[in-house]
């Protein structure tokens, strides 16, 4: 087994690490950290867990470290981060420089040059810039990221789209309370409404994707060159962002190519790995948050709605944002690396 420890593991994010590693084949979570107000306390008492499974009880009696590197035993493999991103920015070089391999979820340094951004299914091969990294930094850890939910939503259908010859996407998200966090949005701004609003939220779809989408030289990743413009909105859902994408690409692809092309979208051996990668719907009222976020333990992506459009083709993505879009998503790259010899 291998070692890992959970960095903020008492939020929101932290307990959808906590609840997945605790059942997880090849890592045995030994260390979780959190503010230090909650250092000491055990796990159970510091966490007000809020998930429909009860608390691992493997995990409740841990003590809560405080996240600093001096509090991470050394032979920590893996760490994986759920910290807020300003947390991340100030913690996460610390500890890369201290040794330890992290694989985040936090925003910070997604758009750095020498910082990873992976989905395993899309770019595994962008793991190379952790030689880069190294040289740059004098690191002998390493800092991976996974990207936002809503770009992790959408990323490994334009993937498969690649082969058509991706020019522009457009896309419009509703995006799912608890993208924001236990705290995030009170039920006054969001029962009975939609808050056309997420900041940042735009922005990291336009510039992660073209990331992810990228080539990496060996030197560096090379973004790709499509346009891609996003409008974010918050919807009364609980979990699950659903997202309607149009694309414009060279060729034109009829809707059964399409969904050809998604269920063709490649799977990898790996614990947290969906196969298939992308579950396609002929009905046309699917997918549907309730109904569909979790397909593949919440990994899968659920896609459907495929029509030709006067420029190009439209279709609806879903995924569940706390698991495939936040800790799932760590939690595969962490697979990865410990795969490929990383950790
Ligand atoms: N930034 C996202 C987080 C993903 O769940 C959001 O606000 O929804």
């Amino acid at each position: 087994m291998t070692t890992v420890g959970v960095l903020g593991a008492t939020g929101a994010v932290g307990q959808r690490f906590v609840q997945l590693l605790a059942g997880h084949e090849t890592f045995e979570l030994s260390v979780v950290t959190a503010s230090p107000d909650s250092a000491g306390e055990t796990y159970r008492d510091a966490a007000n867990w809020g998930l429909d499974t009860p608390v691992p009880e493997s995990i409740a009696e841990l003590p809560v470290q405080p996240t600093t590197p001096a509090a991470i035993p050394d032979d920590t493999a893996l760490l994986f981060s759920a910290l807020p991103s300003d947390v991340g920015a100030e913690v996460e070089p610390a500890l890369c420089e201290a040794g330890f391999v992290v694989s985040s979820n936090a925003s910070n340094e997604r758009r750095a040059g020498d910082v990873p951004l992976v989905v395993p299914e899309v770019n595994a091969d962008h793991l190379g810039l952790i030689d880069v990294q190294r040289d740059a930094r004098g690191w002998d850890g390493a800092l991976v990221k996974n990207p936002n939910c809503s770009t992790i939503t959408m990323v490994p259908t334009l993937a498969a789209l690649t082969e058509f010859g991706l020019d522009r996407v457009h896309v419009a998200t509703l995006q799912a309370v608890s993208g924001a966090g236990y705290s995030g949005v009170t039920s006054m701004e969001i029962l009975d409404n939609v808050v056309p609003h997420i900041g940042g939220e735009e922005r990291k779809m336009e510039t992660e994707s073209r990331k992810l989408l990228g080539e990496f030289t060996g030197a560096e990743v090379q973004h790709h060159d499509a346009v891609v413009s996003a409008s974010c909105n918050r919807v009364p859902t609980l979990d699950g962002h659903l997202e309607n994408v149009f694309v414009e690409t060279s060729d034109h692809p009829a809707p059964a190519d399409v969904a050809a092309a998604f269920e063709d979208a490649p799977t990898l051996d790996l614990p947290s790995a969906p196969d298939p990668l992308i579950e396609t719907f002929t009905a046309p009222e699917r997918p549907q948050p309730r109904l569909d976020r979790m397909r593949g333990d919440g990994m899968a992506i659920a896609a459907g709605g495929i029509q030709t459009t006067d420029t190009g083709i439209q279709y609806n993505c879903l995924a569940h944002n706390t698991i495939r879009g936040a800790a799932g998503a760590s939690i595969l790259n962490g697979e990865l690396l410990a795969r490929e010899g990383w950790v």
